[in-house]
């Protein structure tokens, strides 16, 4: 951990990011540059496998770095031509459902970097489940240039409309740099209404994250 970095209160942190790179060079420097902030706050990484697009810069950084990296890839996708190599720890899984179950199952907090339908869709099942009490851990968005301007509008519409809970409009936590991304994230205490209570849902399928809560 580098020095001036306070204890972080994560062992290990979920990037959802694009399995492209975007087409201009600022998306593959966030990808760097959060890396570069999961190495100096010593946290391992969980992702899904492979080194294309932005998922390649970030695990290849983290494992450069010296933390821990979990790829976690469906059999299907395996193929090299697909996903190309994964460095540090790979764990092969049967299909999708079963990825995100353990992705989530093996991280404290989740970040989403710039992406495609792929990305998007893990950011929202992580905020629906957030918002439905089966975990507790922060959901960070980091909106690189604006890159999800529209869709934090969308969500901002969704409660003026009537359809998003405004305190579950903060599951949701943004930010335009990793460093301050990740520091609204050590802050980050769930607040909103969840509609079923966390301990009625099965704890294996998700860990248990702040302990003992
Ligand atoms: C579709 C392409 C490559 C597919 N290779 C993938 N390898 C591993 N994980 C993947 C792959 N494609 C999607 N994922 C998962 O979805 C997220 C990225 O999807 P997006 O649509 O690119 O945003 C990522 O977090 C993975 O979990 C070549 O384009």
């Amino acid at each position: 951990m580098e020095e001036g970095y306070p204890r972080s209160k994560f062992k290990t942190v979920c990037v959802f990011c694009g399995s492209n790179s975007g087409n201009r060079q600022i998306f593959s420097d966030a990808a760097i540059q959060l890396g570069n902030e999961l190495v100096k706050r010593n946290l391992d990484l969980v992702y899904g496998g492979g080194s294309v697009g932005l998922m390649g810069l970030i695990s290849q950084r983290v494992y450069d770095g010296g933390c821990h990296v979990l790829g976690i890839i469906p059999k299907a996708l395996m193929p090299l031509e697909i996903s190309g190599e994964t460095v540090g720890e790979v764990r092969i899984v049967s299909d999708m459902h079963e990825r995100k179950a353990a992705m989530a199952q093996e991280a404290d907090a989740f970040v989403a970097l710039p992406g495609g339908y792929g990305t998007m869709e893990e950011l929202l099942e992580m905020i629906t489940w957030a918002q439905l009490g089966i975990h507790k851990k922060p959901v960070g968005l980091l909106n690189v240039d604006g890159y999800y301007n529209c869709l934090l509008a969308l969500f901002d519409n969704g409660v003026k409309e009537g359809f998003i809970k405004p305190g579950a409009r903060n599951i949701v936590v943004s930010a335009t740099s990793a460093k301050e991304l990740m520091m609204k994230m050590e802050h980050y205490s769930p607040s909103q209404e969840h509609v079923a209570p966390h301990e009625s849902w099965q704890k294996k399928q998700l860990g248990d994250y702040p302990d003992g809560e």
